[in-house]
């Protein structure tokens, strides 16, 4: 049995004034890539904020054995990699440069970077294909180009625990491949994913899925498991059915 590299216990979180997760336990396993699914509202992108410590929450996170807020901020980013949905911002860097983001909390202060740090960029680039524009201003690249430089970044911190908000947002079918494989390396590696993910089919591919609603956990099992498949399914009101293909779950429209 794998230790949670993170867990939430009793986790509520309000929005506006208005309740939106409603006591989340969860544990996530190390060397394990754990998808959430749910439909829009879910409180999707809510609990994974919650989990890496960017919303006030009530309840416990505990990242590696350790509160979320018992953490040094530094120590804790080196272990805790984060992967927003759409975001803004850093348009003049390069995408070097963008991607060297993901090394600062490994820097001293004030300090330029290392060949450490040079060779966790460029190992990071390279591996969602972003190294060619390496000279090139965030604010010139496609949706999808931007995309594969914010998850460089978020690769090159080499943290033990990544958690991505709709990582495949704007990926061309030949890198949302790349980046599956990418995810299945980095667990076999022994590092913790956490993906919420609007591809289902994707989202199936992983060791083990969440799903939400309505700022719940309705199910948590693995994706091989017919359980998870008919949670699936009815979570998104059987507009979906979950069947083999090739020996994996598909996920295809009723
Ligand atoms: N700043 C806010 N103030 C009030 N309510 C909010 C705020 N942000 C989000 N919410 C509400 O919280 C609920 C959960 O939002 P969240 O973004 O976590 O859902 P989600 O499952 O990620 O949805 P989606 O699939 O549409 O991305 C929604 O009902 C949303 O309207």
């Amino acid at each position: 049995m794998n230790a949670a590299a993170l867990q939430a216990l009793g986790l509520r979180v309000a929005l506006g004034g208005r309740p939106v997760l409603h006591g989340i336990d969860l544990a996530f396993p190390a060397g394990r890539w754990t998808s959430v699914v749910g439909p829009n509202g879910a409180g999707k992108s809510t609990l994974l904020k919650a989990l890496a410590g960017l919303l006030p929450a009530e309840g416990q996170v505990a990242l590696l054995g350790q509160p979320l807020a018992a953490w040094r901020q530094r120590e804790r980013a080196r272990r805790l990699a984060w992967l927003g949905q759409g975001e803004a911002g850093a348009e003049d860097l390069t995408v070097h440069d963008v991607a060297m983001l993901g090394r600062l909390p490994h820097q001293p202060w004030l300090a330029p970077p290392g060949p450490g740090d040079r060779a966790a960029v460029e190992q990071a680039l390279r591996a969602t294909q972003a190294w060619d524009w390496r000279d090139r201003p965030l604010g010139q690249l496609s949706g999808g180009e931007r995309q594969r430089v914010l998850l460089a970044r978020a690769l090159a911190v080499q943290a033990q625990v990544l958690l991505m908000d709709e990582p495949l947002a704007n990926l061309d079918p030949p890198h949302q491949s790349d980046w599956l494989l990418l995810v299945r390396d980095l667990a076999a590696a022994g590092r913790t994913v956490v993906s919420v993910l609007h591809e289902v089919t994707m989202a199936l591919q992983a060791d083990s899925l969440v799903v939400m609603a309505q700022g719940r956990v309705v199910h948590q099992g693995a994706c091989a498991a017919p359980a998870t498949h008919r949670a699936v399914e009815a979570v998104f009101d059987r507009r979906i059915a979950v069947h083999a293909v090739a020996g994996r779950p598909v996920a295809l429209p009723q």
